[in-house]
């Protein structure tokens, strides 16, 4: 067979944006038949973005995509020969739900190849049975060139793991002979997602003797991040090429029958097996997925209240990285607990990001707030209602910057202290998105070290990095006097929250230490103590602004637990 060339478009769709999205397909499709391919690959519902979630319930919307799919096919007739092979919801009779998750293929303006998704994944952050019908058990096989090209949406790749599953469109497709699969993905980025999906699809390549091409979309789409990564296997090789993680990405693969090559021909460079460093991974997923929130919500220009403390510290600095540090602002705002260093670290801290800093001391309003509830109370105000009442002044204030300038407060909370509650409710759980929501206090210190160590200079001052947590919001405060060091925190929620979610080279680590802390004296009451925590602040969990996604399990939409519930 003469070489069939493949354009793989790892585009970045914005969910709902139907016309954008046949724009930013359209663009793609000129390009790829510039380049003479025959066949130009989108990811799975590259029409409207993944996840469209209950816009699927829309009339309306659905209009727009069929209106969408028309122009599509109609552009199509401007590329002679080239097959589209785009994602899109489509419409079917019959009992159950009113929609198929399709992967259509368009060529010189017909639809010349339908396949509808037959592995609908409903678990952790997927809820795709809530709108699509389930396709039948059935492969779908189409010539291009001189090849029979097979097609697979995305989860119905992932039940040829061995078992014996009673679907398994890999295998069926497998029935129909094919020379090349094409499997079109919106699979979401995490720790180990990446090799997880390698060891999947070169393992089944294998199986069945298949190569394959696999693209994704890449972006930031509310809580997920998609990495794009798109990729080609082959049964001999395995993974013999990688598309760019984390940007948008057009390129070209030949395939003459036996192997790939890149679109010039030449020979493809080796594919590393490991991926990014897990610090650089974090860095990465965070950026991108503040960069696209913020475009795609309309801010330019986001504001932290900064504490002088490290977490803080880390959400300016990812935040400056991903909009420029002119486009971020800082407050500090001392009260009467301040430390000196809260107020002079952040001058440094800024001053090394190039932010810049207001001052907007609380001590006058808390102090008016104490007066007033002395009066009421007929005693003066203290312990926890006294610490809140200042993050919560200090929240309001932060809002208040917000509004004025049109700004997007960004929270500060790690996943350690939102696992157990260490946050106050219309206070610091204030603001649109959180960052470093899905990193552990531990790994919170690691990913400061690894932004200085890859600056080449103290981004985030040592100072900072060095002090003792402290929420300051009272004499004294250490985070030491109400929660055990957060290692010993940090393993206990990895195995409670995560679990068997864990990555691999990770879980064996974590739930050795478990097993020696479980062991030791006061092992079962400090865990069950967290255990009762986590338990009990799920209603906070269920009020905080969404967080970034980055490890398997992540609190939002991949973490649905009852509040008013017993089961700690
Ligand atoms: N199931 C439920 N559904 C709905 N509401 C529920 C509830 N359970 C309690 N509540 C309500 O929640 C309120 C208590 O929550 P909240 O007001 O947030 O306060 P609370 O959780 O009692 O205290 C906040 C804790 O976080 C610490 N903190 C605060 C700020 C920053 C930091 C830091 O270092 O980052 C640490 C602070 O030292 C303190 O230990 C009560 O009014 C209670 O009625
Ligand atoms: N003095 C302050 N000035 C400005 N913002 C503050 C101040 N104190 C607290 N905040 C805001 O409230 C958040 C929670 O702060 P707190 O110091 O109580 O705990 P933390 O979780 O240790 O955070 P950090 O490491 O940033 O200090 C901070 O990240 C910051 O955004
Ligand atoms: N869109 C999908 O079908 C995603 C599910 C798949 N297992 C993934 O995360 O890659």
């Amino acid at each position: 067979m003469s070489a069939l060339r493949l354009s793989l478009a790892q585009i970045n769709p914005t969910v709902g944006d139907i016309a954008g999205n046949v724009a930013l397909m359209s663009a793609a499709a000129q390009n790829a038949a510039v380049d003479g391919a025959s066949m130009v690959i989108f990811p799975e519902l590259s029409l409207t973005g993944y996840w469209p979630g209950d816009l699927l319930d829309e009339a309306d919307f659905l209009a727009r995509v069929d209106a969408g799919l028309a122009q599509l096919a109609a552009a199509s007739r401007a590329t002679p020969g080239l097959c589209w092979v785009v994602g899109a919801p489509t419409r079917r009779a019959g009992p159950g739900k009113r929609l198929h998750n399709s992967l259509l293929v368009l060529r010189d303006g017909e639809v010349v190849l339908s396949y509808a998704k037959q592995l609908l994944p409903t678990y952790n952050v997927f809820d795709e049975s809530r709108h699509f019908a389930p396709g039948p058990d059935v492969a779908r096989v189409l010539r291009v060139g001189g090849a029979q090209v097979g097609f697979l949406i995305c989860e119905d790749g992932w039940n040829d793991d061995g078992a014996d599953y009673a679907v398994n469109p890999f295998r069926r497709l497998a029935d129909a002979a094919p020379d090349l699969v094409v499997s079109i993905n919106a699979s979401p980025s995490n720790i180990g997602k990446r090799e997880q999906r390698h060891a999947l699809f070169a393992a089944a390549s294998r199986r069945h003797k298949l190569p394959l091409v696999y693209v994704n979309q890449i972006g930031g789409h509310d809580q997920l991040v998609y990495d794009g990564a798109s990729f080609a296997v082959t049964p001999e090789d395995g993974v013999v090429f990688e598309a760019p993680r984390f940007v948008a990405a057009q390129v070209t693969l030949q395939w003459d029958g036996t192997a790939f090559r890149a679109g010039d021909g030449a020979p493809l460079a080796p594919v590393a097996a490991a991926g990014l460093p897990v610090m650089e991974f974090y860095r990465r997923q965070i950026v991108l997925g503040l960069r696209d929130y913020a475009r795609r919500c309309g801010f330019k220009q986001v504001v932290v209240g900064s504490s002088g403390g490290i977490d803080s510290a880390l959400t300016l600095a990812l935040a400056a990285e991903a909009l420029r540090p002119e486009n971020v602002v800082a407050v500090t705002l001392p009260s009467r607990f301040s430390s000196s260093g809260s107020v002079d670290d952040s001058v440094t801290l800024c001053a090394n990001l190039g932010i810049k800093l207001y001052t907007h001391p609380i001590k006058a309003l808390v102090g008016q707030y104490e007066a007033d509830f002395a009066a009421a109370f007929g005693e003066p105000l203290h312990g926890l209602a006294l610490e809140n009442l200042q993050a919560r002044v200090r929240g309001t204030v932060l809002m208040a910057y917000s509004n004025r300038y049109g700004h997007l407060l960004l929270t500060t909370g790690n996943k350690s202290e939102i696992s157990v509650g260490y946050c106050t409710l219309y206070g610091d759980t204030n603001g649109g998105l959180g960052l470093i929501g899905d990193l552990y206090k531990t790994e919170v210190f690691e990913l400061c070290r690894h932004l200085n160590a890859e600056a080449g200079r103290e981004l985030i001052p040592t100072a900072i990095i060095d002090k003792e947590p402290s929420a300051e919001l009272a004499p004294d405060q250490r985070d030491s006097d109400s929660l055990p060091p957060y290692p010993v925190l940090d393993t206990i929620l990895k195995v409670l929250i995560e679990g068997e979610r864990l990555g691999a080279d990770e879980r064996a680590a974590v739930q050795a230490d478990y097993a020696t802390l479980a062991a030791g004296p006061d092992g079962p009451a400090l865990i069950a103590r967290v255990r009762r925590l986590i338990a009990r602040n799920e209603y906070k969990r269920r009020q905080a602004p969404p967080i970034l996604r980055l490890r398997g399990r992540a609190f939002g939409s991949g973490r649905q637990m009852p509040i008013a519930a017993k089961y700690d």
